[in-house]
């Protein structure tokens, strides 16, 4: 490590000094807690992103963001050259780094350390990207890793105000050179946009949009939609509301608050629309809903994206002659309805996979599918597309022996691919990919929604000691400790027909997540309740 690096670090950790006895873990979404103490974490992530990049001898991403936390909460997550998140492997680095105090002495000889392992000199060349939401903390944090990560001979990449998503795609096609896309801004509404209206004009007899009325929910969101608003207005009306101008980021809006509290957010009109949707914090995740007939919320979550993508899908790969040597499959966790499985397994005849919480398993989990659509419940979520399929459809369409229609199938398809955010899941994306789909298909939010019924659900968050005190195995589904837990629930569970629960230490809060689904909203709530209190018996 160079004098001049040394003296930087030394400067960063007077200035950002970390607080007495924190702790923190580099957690599902990386580093995420109350804004005010995160500057001393910052050092340690921008250094780390300095690392990463030199290794990989690519630019990675740090993302500031605490997507739909509170305002006062912030945090920060690495991306890796390829757009996905950092590789689980760097996790531990994090961890360590972040045990470690002020003492340059001893941060300077881990490291060294860690240079020498990772084979890495200190004039080697390093680039970081970085962005970060509206939070008023953000800008400043973004300062401390932009000037730790510069003490190690590292290039910025400044975006500065930008949705998570459009950070991830920006570093993808930075690291390819533009194939995946153009890595600016423009770049990135260019493709999807492009796209989008590609497949409006190629498709016959698609059906008109209608108006949909968007909850961005006070965030970054709002920002980006406008700019796209214009740029569609001649396909579709679209009316931002929770721009920001008023309300507060996530409060009582925003996707997690309309699926968690299974209702409509403050600051929309809910007479005037056929079509609503709420985006969250950072804008990767979506959740539409609807007032029915009977002025009944219906909600339509991450799980009715995964049906409604892979039956678009299918349907395409079938009329393009393709279904037969592509291999297309869900990807879930745990928290998806019952239901929405069954429908997949039992009526659509597609296979799904279950991974434990967090985008990072899904994603990693799709690549094994030619086209592997993953979702978490709450609205997160993509399709990723193997270069195998992306082939197939391309020998499709420049085959003049194939019919129009298979050529038209394979061109949807296409068109499709560019729609959609591959690196992560993507609110802007995913809606442009939702809307286009229902007009293509003549279907409104009820037909949707119609395709199956959710099986009543209830989730609860449960204070405990010690999370750490709950450990799980397949998937999340079970749990290994503390002993007799799991006896318990299965126990509980028997006495309700189509009953299901699991508990789970969350990754991003402290707290213990108990989830409940059952024949009535009752026995759901009762049973999660009966669970909630054997966990709370087992874990004092
Ligand atoms: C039940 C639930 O919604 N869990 C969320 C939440 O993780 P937890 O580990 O459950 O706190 O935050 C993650 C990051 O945003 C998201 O990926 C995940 O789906
Ligand atoms: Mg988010």
């Amino acid at each position: 490590m160079t004098h001049i690096a040394k003296e930087k670090l030394a400067t960063l950790l007077m200035e950002y000094p970390k607080p007495a006895g924190i702790v923190m873990g580099y957690g599902t979404a990386g580093f995420r807690a109350r804004a005010d103490t995160l500057p001393w974490i910052m050092i340690r992530i921008g250094i780390l992103a300095a690392f990463r990049s030199k290794v990989k001898r690519a630019c990675v991403g740090a993302m500031i963001t605490a997507s739909h936390n509170p305002e006062y909460d912030n945090g920060v997550k690495l991306i890796d050259p390829y757009g996905e998140m950092l590789e689980q492997a760097w996790e531990v680095y994090a961890n360590n780094l972040s045990v470690l105090d002020d003492d340059i002495h001893i941060l300077s000889d881990y490291l060294e350390n860690l240079m020498n392992q990772l084979n890495i000199q200190a004039n080697d060349e390093g680039i970081v990207a970085i962005a970060y939401d509206t939070r008023q903390s953000s800008p400043l944090l973004a300062s401390i890793v932009k000037r730790a990560a510069q003490a190690f001979y590292t290039t910025i990449m400044d975006f500065e105000l930008m949705t998570t998503p459009q950070l991830h795609y920006a570093v993808r096609c930075y690291n390819d050179n533009g194939t995946y896309g153009h890595y600016t801004e423009a770049g990135y509404f260019d493709k999807l946009c492009t796209a989008f209206q590609n497949l409006i004009e190629m498709t016959p007899n698609i059906q008109r949009f209608e108006p949909l009325a968007i909850d961005a929910a006070n965030g970054i969101g709002a920002m980006k939609l406008a700019y796209m608003r214009q740029t569609l207005a001649k396909y579709i009306h679209i009316e931002i509301f929770n721009d920001g101008t008023r309300g507060h980021l996530n409060e009582k809006c925003g996707a997690d608050y309309v699926k968690l509290y299974q209702k409509a957010p403050d600051g929309i009109p809910l007479t005037n629309y056929s079509k609503y949707c709420s985006i969250d914090g950072d804008a990767d995740r979506l959740i539409y809903f609807f007032i029915d007939k009977n002025n009944q919320f219906r909600l339509l979550d991450g799980d009715r994206f995964s049906v409604l993508f892979a039956s678009f899908l299918a349907m395409k790969l079938k009329e393009a002659k393709l279904a037969d040597d592509v291999k297309i499959g869900v990807i879930q966790t745990a928290y998806a309805n019952g239901r929405s499985t069954d429908y997949l397994v039992n009526k659509m005849h597609v296979p799904v996979a279950c991974v434990p919480t967090g985008v990072k398993h899904l994603h990693h989990k799709a690549l094994d599918y030619d086209i592997g659509v993953y979702f978490e419940a709450n609205g997160h979520g993509t399709v990723i597309f193997s270069s195998e399929l992306k082939s197939k459809i391309k020998m499709v369409l420049e085959d003049p022996k194939r019919t129009v229609e298979e050529r038209l199938a394979a061109n949807q398809i296409r068109a499709f691919i560019n729609i959609i955010n591959e690196t992560v899941g993507d609110a802007i994306a995913d809606l442009l990919a939702t809307e286009v789909i229902l007009s293509i298909l003549h279907l409104n939010l009820e037909g949707w929604l119609n395709l199956y019924d959710d099986l009543p659900q209830r989730q609860l968050k449960v204070a405990v000691r010690d999370r750490t005190m709950i450990q799980t195995t397949d998937a999340e589904r079970r749990c290994v400790t503390p002993p007799h837990l799991q006896d318990c629930i299965d126990e509980l569970v028997s006495k309700y027909p189509s009953g299901r629960a699991f508990v789970r230490p969350s990754g991003t809060e402290d707290i213990v997540r108990v989830y409940a689904e059952a024949l009535t909203q009752q026995e759901a709530d009762d049973l999660a309740d009966k669970v909630r209190v054997v966990v709370e018996q087992l874990t004092k």
